[in-house]
């Protein structure tokens, strides 16, 4: 819910908003009588304190330093103006480059007055090769159609410079809303996003042009917030906070093991044995009441010495080693979710369908979303009365559902209402959308996770997590947002101590804990 304003920061990082929302909500400020220019004026002023807290002295710019201010016609363009204009009575030396000779009225305005105050006008980019600094003005959430022809070629000739480069609201040429590069769009070394957090910032193909990211609050009224989103916002960004609502802590005094959840994992095969292991190493840290896991007889062994805690049910196996069908004794009904799918095989379509065919909640990965794939996936799904989440990356995604096209966002929301099912789309910023339409971002990860077997630790943890919250009444939503966001703290923890390089997925499953201690 959106009602409480306080703490304001904490709310506002859970939200995030479209080009057309963040209009309607600068609209309602300008009708309720802020005016433009004073609003210009103090998101300026805000964009110049944190240029100097955090830019200019990370790279020790002493005052005298050279900025290049690349100005566009519109309001973006008018912040860098004002922007440029601090900076220049503050000591710096400031040049200006404006490749569209026209401007909006207040934009003209603030130009006529750096003009008039001396601040050095550019012919061309060229010049800026001197700059130790560029801040990016061209566009913001207005930039309406594909960059191109000569200021395509000023965007590329300035991302080549590699210099540190600010972008303001948005590295100009990405869409607010996809997040798409149209036609080209500048490299960002920083950006500060303003007001609220736009789609762009979470959709994976604008990442390599925002650089760092800090949203610049500039007290928007919560009301107006809310009176453009809804109370309910259909979009999340899941941040700490969220995550700390919605862990199974504390522990009730009296419980035990089955109250806690009892997670079946189905993974592995002879062929693919580690992914039954690291399914149940993900699951051990979701610390998930009991664990048992299913796999080829033969492997009994092994997962027993690995995770010795869990029980394990041996299977009858195919010539090939992968689990030919359930021993009758498995009672699925009394599971209170079941994982599957690392390390399966894409030989063993009977058993997935098996599985799609119980009442008890389901994570499908891996090979069992291949099973799925070949499966007409979105009537198999639909006609499941429990829960299914299915977590695809971007290339099992577009198997489950080839038709869907889009930006990330879209499609996986799409997804999820045609198929019945919650999806959880793996990525840099990793998005689950559910069935009624509200979708959860992760807004941080690290690229250490791309590696094989990170993806099987998130099965784990997802089932056991979900396992858990079906005994505890959790919300269900915020459950499957805390397993995301867990999983991809724990990669960032582990990063942070071993390089990115360090980070297999045994690693990752032990810095599980770690990364929740550290909340
Ligand atoms: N959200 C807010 O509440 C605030 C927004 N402000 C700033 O205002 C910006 C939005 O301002 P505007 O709506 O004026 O839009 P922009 O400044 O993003 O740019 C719009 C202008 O660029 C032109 N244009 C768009 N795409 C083009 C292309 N591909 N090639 C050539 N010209 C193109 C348009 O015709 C229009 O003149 C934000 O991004 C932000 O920087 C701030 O000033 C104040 C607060
Ligand atoms: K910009």
């Amino acid at each position: 819910m959106l009602v409480d304003p306080t703490p304001r920061y904490q709310h506002l990082h859970q939200i995030a908003v479209s080009a057309t929302q963040m209009r309607e909500i600068e609209d309602r400020l300008f009708d309720s009588g802020m005016p433009v220019a004073a609003l210009m004026e103090k998101v300026a002023l805000l964009i110049v304190r944190r240029l100097k807290e955090q830019i200019l002295t990370q790279f020790a710019f002493k005052s005298g330093a050279k900025i290049g201010v690349l100005v566009g016609p519109g309001n973006n363009g008018g912040d860098a103006l004002v922007v440029a204009r601090e900076l220049h009575f503050q000591g710096y030396d400031l040049c200006l480059y404006h490749p569209l000779n026209q401007f909006k009225e207040l934009p003209q305005q603030h130009f006529n007055y750096a003009r008039a105050l001396g601040i050095a006008e550019l012919e061309s980019v060229e010049a800026f090769s001197e700059c130790d600094l560029i801040i990016d003005g061209l566009f913001g959430f207005g930039l309406e159609r594909e960059i191109s022809g000569n200021l395509a070629q000023l965007v590329e000739t300035l991302n080549d410079w590699e210099k540190p480069i600010v972008s303001i609201d948005i590295p100009s040429g990405i869409h607010t809303d996809t997040g798409e590069v149209l036609g080209t769009a500048i490299r960002a070394t920083h950006t500060f996003c303003l007001g609220l957090w736009k789609l762009a910032f979470l959709q994976d193909a604008a990442l390599a042009h925002i650089g760092k990211a800090e949203l610049i609050d500039f007290d928007i009224p919560w009301a107006d917030i809310e009176a453009v989103l809804g109370k309910h916002p259909r979009l999340h960004r899941v941040t700490a906070a969220t995550v700390k609502a919605n862990l199974p802590l504390p522990r009730p005094p009296v419980t035990h093991k089955y109250r806690e959840g009892h997670l079946l994992v189905v993974c592995g095969s002879r062929k693919y044995a580690g992914g039954a292991i690291l399914t149940g190493l993900g699951a051990r840290g979701s610390g998930v009441g009991m664990l048992s896991i299913a796999v080829p007889e033969s492997l009994k062994p092994m997962v027993v010495a690995q995770l010795p805690e869990a029980l394990t049910i041996g299977c009858p196996e195919t010539a090939e080693g992968a689990i030919a069908q359930l021993p009758k004794r498995v009672q699925l009904e009394s599971y209170n979710a079941i994982a599957l799918g690392p390390g399966l095989t894409p030989e063993v379509p009977s058993l997935v369908e098996t599985l799609l065919d119980t009442e008890t909640p389901l994570v499908i990965d891996a090979d069992g979303l291949n099973i799925l794939a070949q499966l007409n996936p979105i009537a198999a799904l639909a006609k499941r009365r429990a829960i299914s989440v299915l977590t695809p990356h971007a290339g099992e995604f577009k198997r489950l559902f080839p038709e869907i096209k889009g930006d990330r966002l879209s499609a996986v929301t799409t997804a999820a209402q045609q198929s019945n099912a919650i999806i959880l789309l793996k990525g840099s910023r990793t998005a689950i959308a559910h069935p009624n339409g509200s979708v959860w971002v992760i807004p941080e990860s690290t690229p250490a996770l791309a590696r094989g077997g990170s993806g099987d630790v998130l099965t784990g943890l997802l089932g056991g997590l979900l396992a858990q919250a079906q005994t505890r009444e959790l919300p269900l939503e915020n459950t499957l947002a805390t397993a995301a966001w867990w999983h991809a703290q724990a990669g960032i923890l582990a990063a942070q101590e071993r390089t990115e390089l360090g980070v297999d997925a045994y690693t990752l499953s032990q810095y599980l804990i770690p990364a929740l201690c550290k909340l």
